[in-house]
């Protein structure tokens, strides 16, 4: 599957979206990319992670667990690990900062892939990796549906993304006008607990 199917997947669901948004990151950007319009079609969520699935176990080979972000990972994170065959768990944030809850465990030596949705300045991913390390587990790779960042983020492991991306995005000091003039969308949940 190329970068082109995939955006071609998030058109037909409505999921390409243009306006005046603010990232997780804090970044503002002209794009979102409404994952959630697109993983509510099971069928074609599963024609993405299962793409996803093949192309994590010829980077890396086999894998023992995916392991999610909360809450846009969840689905995307359990379809894909339902393909690679592994348990899927996910960490979400218990003041603030994700954590492995609800029972979910790792075991020693287990080859773990983190499974985000999107990847735009990788930091929810480098979060999510640092729960799973302070759990004990081994990061393996890092994959996600859509890389946004053009290639750029670094998450500390080997990323595979279904779909890259360069879509600006930019500090909240430094909009173009045509952006700043348009009203602003905070659609992810970074900030829903404060
Ligand atoms: O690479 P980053 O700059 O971290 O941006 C990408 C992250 O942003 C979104 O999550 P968000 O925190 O908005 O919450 P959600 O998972 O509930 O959508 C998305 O699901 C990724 O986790
Ligand atoms: O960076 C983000 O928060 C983000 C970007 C995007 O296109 N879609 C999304 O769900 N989150
Ligand atoms: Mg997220």
């Amino acid at each position: 599957m190329t970068s082109d199917d995939v955006l071609d997947e998030f058109r037909a669901a409505g999921a390409l979206r243009e306006g005046h948004f603010v990232l997780s990151s804090g970044l503002h950007s002209p794009v979102f990319l409404q994952k959630n319009l697109v993983f509510m079609d099971a069928a074609r969520c599963t024609r993405l992670c299962k793409a996803l699935a093949e192309k994590i176990i010829a980077a890396v080979g086999p894998v023992d667990v995916a392991i999610s972000p909360a809450v846009g990972g969840i689905i995307p994170g359990y379809e894909t690990a339902r393909w690679l065959k592994v348990p899927s768990m996910y960490v979400e944030r218990e003041g603030g900062a994700f954590k492995l809850r609800r029972g979910f465990h790792v075991e020693p030596g287990q080859k773990i892939v983190m499974v985000e949705d999107i990847v735009t300045t990788g930091l929810s991913s480098r979060e999510c990796i640092a729960a799973i390390r302070a759990a004990g587990g081994d990061v393996v790779a890092a994959a996600c549906i859509v890389d946004r960042s053009g290639g750029r983020a670094d998450v500390g492991v080997p990323l595979v993304a279904l779909a890259t991306l360069d879509v600006p995005a930019y500090p909240a000091d430094a909009l173009p006008p045509e952006l700043a003039a348009l009203p602003v969308e905070d659609p992810g949940s970074r900030r829903l607990a404060k």
